[in-house]
């Protein structure tokens, strides 16, 4: 799937991912309106509602992204039928040809971390039967617990072909309380780092090794160095836009191919049409809002890398 996702960075020249982060509270009325006249203010109204949102945001913008990313909790909130929103836009972003980015940001001890990754990105036994579970591409991971949380997810990735973006080196404002605590004279997430570039030896794609990591965008001077770091390791970066993360600093998280990292929005995309400058396309375009918002991406992180 590394390769697959390096393919498609190339072909459509756009080294980014579109965040469906999905909030209630984005969605333009016209479809909440709808939503809920057919099953009322319930969990099912909203998860039909944020389903046929994203839906109207892929079929805008497919055609010009390699990638999405589901942010998983946004569904969650919604209990079960949010959990099927959430399978249901796996599905259709993959049938659009859009790699998936599964974003839960699991990580445990190592049986209850295999579990994770067969229910999301392998196949689950059922007596004599296997299953996808959710079935996404990537999913992101929280090394936390070490070695072993992490390894069953790189033990289904070698056997599906997918892939893992480890957390190195998150855009909160938080992340150093312990990312950056020194430990024998150097920053946790330098060490993290250098552990990801060694599970990610054994697990080379054709350039880059599918188990990547996350780097934010609020971090530049940090990624310059976790680049160099990890060269073969594709590194997700997270924090553009809505978090304040800037193109003209993201240069150093690309390597001389102008490969190596792929750009993350959500909010900035999907919620284009309640910014001033996409204001003119109003809520009920809001999907073609969103085009223009990734358009705009492309050109500015383009600019930035090359
Ligand atoms: O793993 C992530 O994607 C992630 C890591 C990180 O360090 N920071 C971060 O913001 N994210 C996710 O990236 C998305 C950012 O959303 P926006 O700030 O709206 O672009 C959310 O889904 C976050 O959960």
């Amino acid at each position: 799937m590394i390769n697959k996702l390096v393919a498609e960075i190339k072909k459509k020249d756009a080294p980014v991912v579109v965040g469906l982060d999905p909030m209630l509270g984005y969605v333009p009325e016209h479809l909440t309106k709808k939503a809920f006249e057919e099953f009322g203010e319930t969990l099912e109204g909203a998860a039909e509602a944020i389903w046929q949102y994203n839906k109207g945001i892929v079929d805008a913008v497919y055609d010009l992204i390699p990638a999405v990313k589901p942010q998983i909790a946004m569904y969650e909130q919604f209990g079960i039928p949010g959990m099927m929103a959430f399978k249901k836009t796996v599905d259709y972003c993959k049938e659009k040809g859009l790699v998936v980015i599964g974003d839960i940001k699991r990580g445990d001890i190592g049986s209850t971390s295999t579990a994770y990754a067969v229910g999301h990105l392998g196949k689950v036994t059922v007596g004599s039967r296997q299953y996808y579970g959710f079935d996404e591409d990537f999913v992101t991971v929280n090394p936390y617990l070490g070695s072993d949380g992490v390894n069953p997810f790189i033990d289904v990735c070698k056997e599906e072909k997918k892939g893992i973006f480890v957390l190195v080196k998150t855009s909160n404002p938080s992340s150093g309380e312990f990312q950056d605590r020194l430990i024998d004279g150097r920053p946790l997430y330098e060490l993290v780092g250098e552990k990801v570039a060694e599970w990610g030896s054994q697990c080379m794609g054709d350039d880059y090794s599918y188990v990547g990591c996350v780097v934010g965008a609020t971090y530049p001077e940090m990624g310059k160095i976790l680049r160099k770091i990890m060269p073969k390791t594709y590194i997700l970066v997270p924090g553009y836009g809505a978090q304040g993360g800037k193109a003209s600093d993201l240069a150093p998280y690309f390597n001389k191919d102008g490969l190596g990292a792929i750009v993350n929005s959500s909010r900035g995309i999907i919620c284009a049409y309640k910014q001033e400058k996409y204001a003119k396309f109003g809520a009920g375009n809001y999907a073609e809002a969103s085009r223009q918002a990734v358009i705009d991406m492309i050109q500015d992180i383009n600019e930035g890398r090359k």
